[in-house]
């Protein structure tokens, strides 16, 4: 059984196109990171900017179909470089993952993610990346993209931040965002998401300076079937919602998701007409809706939302768009308040919990390899594989030890859609592994028929009848099946000393194969394999034969 090297290809079509030289530079000109100075005029520009030359070039190719960009797919094929550059690699070292880290450093900045926060993430990186443990069977470029999962999670804040409600009365949730993110529009997406969670929900019209916005809103209402409260442009914003909370509370509603009014950028006005809504609600959420084309400005904004006005999150709009990534990724580190919605598109049902795996997963590109990886390190960790060594190496391999490593190539088998991502075993099949899955529940209730000095001491069974047929009755199996199982077993010992070789060298699950073999030993032959079958069997008759029975 060869070990293979795990080749990355698992991304989407779209982010796998390799870049032309040039290419970042060409789309993304050198940004500046001055945060906070500029957020606003960017802010401004972004939300009402027109697509930029790749969407038009997507688009085009796209034969009068509107192409989708691949959400970050730059920073996905961006990344893609660092790894590439560790191909062929043994180990980790300080030495070679020098340019890996300048690759993954240069495909955040031109994500739009502040420095700052890509100087942060680099560090921690590079640090796990030295001191992480050699995981059996996973390649160093693997174990990095691993790394850069784990560390982009942290940095979207870890866990889902899930909507909090009020523990009596209505929920009220306050929107806020500058003009034109999209704010009206989430609110009536809320309203929709708040309706398939069984909630009454009521929306309030508080933006008083655009008669166009309470219209946008009623209609948006119906369209969700849910009421809109509305005092048109008569009354104060701290009215109109305070007079919104009475209602709702007579009529037993629920939930209440505010809509307020939206300026080009913050003013004075906007943030104490915000306050002044606030004090008069108390709003159980204040989420701010930002447009995540505005990158590491989005961040900015919601840091100073935050400081003036108190909020407890962020939304962050237009995902499906050109984004580079930059706003996901900087939110919660730069603001420390978490992103809780993302919107993907116009219609109602666009708008999503945010979930930072599946972000980190989006950018990577790569599910199978974290899987694979993740999957690789719960079996084959590697204190286990030293004691199993040991135990090789002292000949003392027992029932237990059977039944871990043949849970463990079951488990490995479940994951049947990575199973020729996995080195050495890309020529076992779907087909066998499910065989192998019988075959651990077949051995399993043997094993469990033991007792544990049998387990540990199978000579025991080898030499006493007795106890083979004991086992057998308790398990509800043939004396025979028995002691095929405790021949196996020495015949594993014998395999196994013979691949120590193997097994402290860099090669990648060693041995696998080979129980998939044994757990496979009694099933039908592939065709073709007649004559292999038959000498198998009197090589595995002769080792019955020698298993004394008294
Ligand atoms: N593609 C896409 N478009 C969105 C998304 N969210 C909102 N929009 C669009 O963005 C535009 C502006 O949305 P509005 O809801 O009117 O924005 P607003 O923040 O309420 O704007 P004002 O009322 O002017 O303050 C509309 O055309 C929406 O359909 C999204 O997630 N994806």
């Amino acid at each position: 059984m060869e070990a293979t090297a795990l080749t990355l290809s698992s991304r989407p079509a779209a982010a796998s196109r390799s870049p032309a030289k040039g290419t970042f530079a060409s789309l993304h000109p050198r940004r500046r990171f001055s945060a906070h100075a500029v957020h606003l005029r960017a802010a401004q520009s972004a939300s009402l900017r027109a697509p930029s030359p790749g969407a038009r070039r997507r688009r085009r190719r796209g034969s009068g179909l509107v192409v989708r960009a691949e959400m970050f797919g730059q920073l996905t094929t961006g990344l893609e470089s660092a790894w590439n550059k560790l191909r062929g690699v043994d180990v980790l070292t300080k030495e070679n993952i020098v340019e890996p880290m300048r690759d993954i450093r240069r495909a955040l900045l031109e994500a739009d993610v502040s420095l700052p926060v890509v100087r942060r993430f680099v560090s921690s990186i590079s640090e796990k990346a030295l001191g992480s443990d050699l995981i059996r069977g996973v390649r160093p470029e693997q174990q990095l993209v691993k790394i850069v999962h784990d560390e982009l999670v942290q940095l979207m804040g870890g866990e889902v931040s899930d909507l909090v409600f009020a523990k009596s009365g209505p929920t009220v949730i306050l929107l806020a965002g500058l003009q034109g993110v999209g704010k009206t529009t989430v609110c009536a997406k809320l309203a929709f998401y708040l309706k398939k969670l069984g909630k009454s929900c009521m929306l309030v019209a508080a933006d008083v300076y655009r008669p166009a916005a309470i219209d946008q809103l009623t209609i948006l209402g119906e369209q969700v079937g849910v009421p809109v409260y509305s005092e048109r442009t008569e009354a104060k914003p701290a009215q109109i919602t305070k007079n919104a909370v009475e209602e709702a509370k007579r009529k037993n509603i629920d939930a209440i998701v505010m809509d307020t009014a939206g300026r080009l950028q913050i003013d004075k006005s906007m943030m104490v007409e915000l306050k002044e809504v606030k004090k008069a609600v108390n709003p159980t959420e204040v989420l701010l809706v930002v447009d995540a084309m505005t990158g590491q400005e989005a961040a900015a904004l919601v840091t100073t939302f935050n400081i003036e006005i108190g909020i407890t999150g962020a939304i962050l709009t237009k995902l499906d768009g050109d984004s580079r990534g930059g706003a996901a990724l900087s939110v919660k580190e730069v603001s420390g308040k978490p992103i809780k919605f993302v919107g993907r598109g116009e219609r109602m049902e666009d708008l999503e919990l945010f979930y930072p795996d599946r972000m980190a997963q989006r950018v990577l590109g790569m599910g199978d390899v974290l899987s694979f990886v993740e999957k690789a390190q719960e079996v084959m960790r590697q204190e286990d594989a030293v004691e199993l060594q040991k135990k090789i190496m002292s000949a003392k391999f027992d029932f237990n030890d059977f039944l871990k490593q043949s849970q463990n190539v079951a488990k490995m088998g479940s994951m049947s859609r990575v199973v020729g991502m996995i080195p050495g075993m890309n020529k076992v099949t779907p087909a066998q592994i499910r065989e192998a899955e019988k075959r651990l529940a077949f051995v399993e209730s043997m094993i469990n028929a033991m007792t544990a000095e049998e387990r540990e001491k199978p000579e025991l069974l080898a030499e006493s009848r007795d106890r083979r047929i004991r086992v057998a009755e308790e398990s509800g199996k043939s004396e025979h099946e028995v002691s095929q199982l405790v021949a196996q077993l020495f015949q594993m010992r014998a395999q196994m000393q013979k691949l120590m070789g193997v097994m402290t060298g860099q090669e990648a699950l060693p041995g696998m194969g080979n129980l998939m073999e044994s757990l496979n030993a009694d099933e039908k032959a592939p065709p073709g394999t007649a004559r292999r079958k038959r000498r198998h069997s009197k090589t595995r008759q002769r080792e019955l034969d020698a298993v004394p029975s008294s």
